[in-house]
């Protein structure tokens, strides 16, 4: 610390909407000889607390107003803030104008956000906007030079050792430091406004877009080791790896985060008390493996049995608590993470034996119906959406063959067609008895992602000892129409019995006549889940 820019503090401004700790730091700078100047409520706590504090309006002779709207507006106090103290007309005018300098400014806002989130009315949110806070804010912040400025209280004792240490002054680093950290709170404070206002107009894409989000983690890379990265989480407070506990293991990497999300939206798709216990095994965010089975090992077990190959390494997600038979499954080959709502003690007892597999729980499934926005980056912007939050998987299903599919086949189109949503396109999958026997993702041509996916059921099976391919008599789903026969002609080949996919290509009258020439059934969904 270079000791000539240390700044004297002899007088703070306090004013704040969350009073924790308050008192202490009261406390603290009383006993550092600091002045205290106070807004209302926050003076009234301290003077209760036995604090010798100056109210706001005893400072500038002027009330507090208009119920609060107007409690810091006022030149004595910019004028304390904002001088420059080794200005000369700065000083100048702070004596022809009776102006005492303000050297530390200690403000928290009033809830915004929080008044949001709890579904307030319009009225109730606008009173909630700040205007004294964030001016003074930003005041004490340009003025960093000489001002220190404090939004979050888990920097009170940050500035009390300081103060401590220094006998009464701080240092350029801490004022910067926290400078920084001020502009990015009102700078946050006023997305969450703008983005409240738009969506109080309806406007669904306004002119400007505002993004923020507090930082989580810096990542020890990205993608690939000679990138940085960082974490950032949103408001949306969805129930996922954002907001997951992490139980044991690692750090997450980039490429965890983004494979584990991947991993839980999918598997949230089959909520237990419809489709029971389900798995989904993901790497590089494609599955590898999902199924439904009577119990939670048995959909483990027959997820990996999909691709064992490509399961190693990979992140599981379950939709369910997880327990010891499953996770005595789990741990006999190297996983990354687990994503589970919950896990049991001795389940995280077995887990615990592996010190680097990531076990996150998060209390719960996401609802894969909520609407919301993804954003992707561009070289040159954002990309915005709407999340895919839809699925046909109801009486919207129409039957174009002349063979409507059984009821087994039906159960296994429209979990094929679940987790086709969730497959990079183009994606075919292939599902026999509410598992996935074939996964073909990410490829340029349909029909590639066809021969991929019957390839590895046959893969699958030869893992298991069969010699038959376990597309063999399974159901396939395209997550996109097949623009031409071949690629329905190749799953019939593969021996898929039935076929989901959305429809509407130019060509349907000749892919539904091949498909009643192979004898298969085949669905419409009216609806493509492309995912890039
Ligand atoms: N209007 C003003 O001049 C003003 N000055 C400070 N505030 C806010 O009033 C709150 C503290 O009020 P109190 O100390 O009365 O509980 C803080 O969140 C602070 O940001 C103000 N309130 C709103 O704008």
């Amino acid at each position: 610390m270079s000791r000539s820019d240390l700044q004297p503090v002899s007088r703070a401004l306090i004013s704040v909407s969350d009073k924790s700790g308050l008192v202490d730091l009261g406390k603290a700078l009383a006993a550092l000889d600091v002045e205290i100047l106070s807004t209302g409520g926050s003076a009234k706590m301290l003077m209760e607390a036995g604090i010798a504090v100056t109210e706001v309006a005893d400072h500038t002779g002027f009330p507090e107003m208009m119920d609060g709207r107007v409690k810091t507006l006022h030149p004595t106090i910019h004028g304390g803030i904002l001088a420059l103290r080794d200005n000369p007309d700065h000083a100048k005018a702070m004596q022809d104008h009776e102006i005492g300098g303000i050297d530390l400014v200690i403000v928290n806002l009033y809830p915004f956000e929080e008044t949001v989130a709890k579904g307030a009315d319009f009225h109730t949110c606008i009173e909630n906007i700040d205007i004294g806070g964030p001016a003074m804010i930003r005041s004490a912040a340009k003025n960093y030079g000489f001002v220190t400025v404090v939004v979050d209280a888990g920097d009170y004792q940050a500035v009390i050792d300081e103060l401590t240490e220094t006998g009464g002054k701080t240092s350029i680093e801490l004022r910067k430091r926290l400078a920084a950290k001020a502009y990015a709170r009102t700078g946050a404070y006023d997305a969450a406004i703008s983005n409240w206002y738009a969506a109080q107009l309806g406007e669904d894409y306004p002119d400007r877009l505002v993004l923020a989000g507090t930082r989580q983690q810096i990542l020890r890379y990205g993608e690939n080791p000679h990138q940085s990265a960082a974490f950032y989480a949103n408001d949306e407070k969805r129930i996922g790896v954002a907001t997951a506990t992490q139980v044991q293991g690692k750090e997450l990497s980039y490429n965890n985060f983004n494979d584990t999300d991947a991993a839980f939206e999918l598997v949230a798709e089959f909520d237990p008390k419809v489709s029971g216990p389900a798995c989904a095994i993901i790497k590089h965010a494609n599955p590898c493996g999902v199924a439904m089975a009577p119990t939670l090992v048995d959909a483990y077990k027959t997820a990996f049995a999909c691709d064992t190959t490509s399961a190693f390494g990979g992140i599981i997600a379950l939709n369910q608590t997880l327990d010891a038979a499953t996770a005595e499954e789990i741990v006999k080959i190297f996983t990354e993470v687990i994503i589970a709502p919950d896990a049991d003690d001795a389940a995280k007892e077995i887990i615990a034996a592996k010190k680097n597999l990531r076990l996150l729980l998060t209390g719960g499934l996401p609802d894969p119906g909520v609407p919301g926005r993804l954003v992707k980056s561009l070289a040159s912007g954002y990309l915005i959406q709407d999340r895919d939050n839809a699925l046909t998987a109801g009486p919207e299903l129409k039957v174009v063959t002349k063979r409507a599919p059984s009821e087994q086949e039906l159960k296994d189109l429209k979990f094929a067609f679940t987790v086709a949503k969730h497959v990079k396109s183009n994606a075919i999958v292939y599902v026999r008895n509410g598992a996935t026997v074939g996964v073909g993702a990410g490829q340029m041509s349909r029909v590639d992602s066809s021969k991929i996916a019957a390839s590895k059921s046959l893969e699958a099976a030869q893992n298991a000892g069969d010699s038959v391919a376990w597309a063999k008599g399974s159901v396939v789903a395209s997550d996109a129409f097949f623009p031409f026969a071949d690629g329905l002609l190749a799953a019939a080949e593969a021996g898929a019995t039935a076929v989901i996919q959305p429809g509407g290509s130019m060509r349907d009258d000749e892919v539904i006549a091949a498909a009643d020439d192979a004898g298969l059934a085949m669905v419409f969904t009216g609806m493509r889940h492309f995912r890039h």
